[in-house]
């Protein structure tokens, strides 16, 4: 059952109407339902029955605490990226030996506060970083357990911007030089190789990339074990697309993807780690818009939003597709053709061009929907327009799970020295 549904005319997040928390928490904001989060977490989680697997959720698709919190009460690990995911991580209650970092440019601040909190495992992206690693944790007393993240040069066959397994991506260490990597590990002293990662992208739609990338993946680890390291984890990494048009065909659903990992990884003997984002939280949350004004163009049809990039940048960043639907539920089948844009000052704000929509009216509530991942976490204040509030929904009460910034929040960064005042 989809947890954002209609129900007497009205779009509803769980039970709660969405023109419910319009009223009360205003527009724009997010809304995510506990439900279809918990939902995926299980599903998603269950198509690895009989391996040993943690799932690890990429925290950079939705770091909003409460989501985290959530997951980690249904058992999640994390994947971070930075002190402050980490922290994040933390704070929700994810045990740090649940924890990858992974990131080309991690500090050795970040280093530090990881080896302090005691995470399970740093996925490494290049040599000079297991050299600063090996001195962080030599400081510290500590040994530093190492996953490398290879780079399997495979096309994920996704959006170009979202592809990271390609030898021209930045990310993860050259399959070339892998052997040589592990053997440098095994000379500094305060690193330990346990694992091998990947993550060759994001929103795939097809099996087959994650396949190839995955054999060669088995075919290293088994190469790597006859060297005698001791390689007991595979991380896969994320990337298993969501359905973000409803009349688009369906991507592979996780119980293939899990069958297809047990078909390649056979009887390697080893713990898997998951690191999914969007496919746990992209379809658990929406942003919750009200429109401004309609606009006749020469031919077209505006409906200008009080939503904008600055708030959702995934359609203008990868020119991305996301239903958008009115929460009073159309009464007539009668439709039009409309671009769906923003305020801000930029052609590029816009969420849809051309689409057909049910006619909608200045102060009609639309909801955009799969902005539960890679939403509120991509937000800017561009415009100087304060960050959107994150509301939780769970039957038939909600929170604000995070506070709309206030304007004297978002100015009071800037400071003007005295050597421009006027005296
Ligand atoms: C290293 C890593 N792991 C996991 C993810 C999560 O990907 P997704 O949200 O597509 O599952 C990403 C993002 O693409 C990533 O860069
Ligand atoms: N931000 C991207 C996903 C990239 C994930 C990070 N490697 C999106 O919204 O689709």
């Amino acid at each position: 059952m989809d947890h954002f549904h209609y129900q007497n005319g009205q779009l509803m997040a769980e039970d709660v109407p969405l023109s419910r928390i319009a009223a009360e928490v205003g527009t724009p904001v997010y809304v995510y339902s506990r439900a279809t989060l918990e939902r995926h977490y299980r599903v998603f989680s269950d198509a690895f029955e009989g391996l040993d697997a943690l799932v690890c959720f990429a925290v950079k698709a939705n770091s909003n605490i409460a989501v985290l919190r959530i997951l980690a009460k249904a058992g999640a690990g994390a994947d971070v990226v930075s002190l402050g995911e980490l922290q994040r991580a933390l704070k929700a209650g994810i045990p740090a030996s649940k924890i990858a970092f992974a990131g080309v440019g991690k500090t050795r601040a970040e280093m530090a506060a990881a080896l302090e909190a005691g995470i399970m495992q740093f996925n490494a992206e290049s040599e000079a970083e297991l050299e600063v690693l090996n001195e962080v944790a030599a400081s510290m007393g500590k040994v530093a357990p190492i996953s490398i993240r290879v780079n399997p040069d495979v096309d994920a066959k996704t959006h170009a911007k979202i592809s990271t397994g390609k030898s021209e991506n930045k990310f993860g260490i050259a399959w070339q030089k892998v052997d040589d990597v592990y053997a440098r590990i095994g000379e500094l002293s305060n690193l330990k190789a346990v694992g091998v990662d990947l993550h060759i992208g994001s929103q795939l739609t097809d099996l087959e990339p994650f396949r190839l990338a995955f054999e060669r993946v088995v075919g290293l680890v088994r190469e790597l074990r006859a060297k005698g390291h001791d390689i007991r984890h595979i991380d896969l990494g994320g990337g298993l697309g969501i359905p973000y048009d409803p009349d688009a065909e369906a991507p592979p659903a996780p119980a293939d993807y899990g069958a297809m990992i047990k078909d390649v990884l056979g009887d390697m003997d080893c713990s898997i780690i998951l690191e999914p984002g969007r496919l746990i939280a992209g379809n658990a949350g929406l942003l919750l818009t009200e429109m401004l004004y309609e606009k006749q163009g020469e031919n077209r049809t505006f409906y200008i939003l009080d939503a904008a990039m600055n708030d959702l940048s995934r359609p203008a960043m990868y020119d991305a597709y996301h239903a958008i639907v009115p929460v009073e539920e159309p009464k007539s089948g009668d439709t039009l053709r409309a671009d769906f844009v923003g305020p801000i000052c930029e052609s590029s704000d816009v969420f849809t061009k051309q689409r057909i929509t049910a006619p909608l009216k200045a102060g009609d509530l639309v909801a955009i929907k799969s902005a539960g991942a890679y939403g509120a976490v991509m937000a800017s204040t561009y415009n100087s327009r304060p960050l959107v509030p994150e509301v939780l929904v769970d039957g038939d009460r909600y929170s604000v799970v995070r506070k709309r910034q206030s304007l004297e929040d978002l100015l009071s960064l800037d400071d003007v020295p005295s050597w421009l005042s006027d005296d």
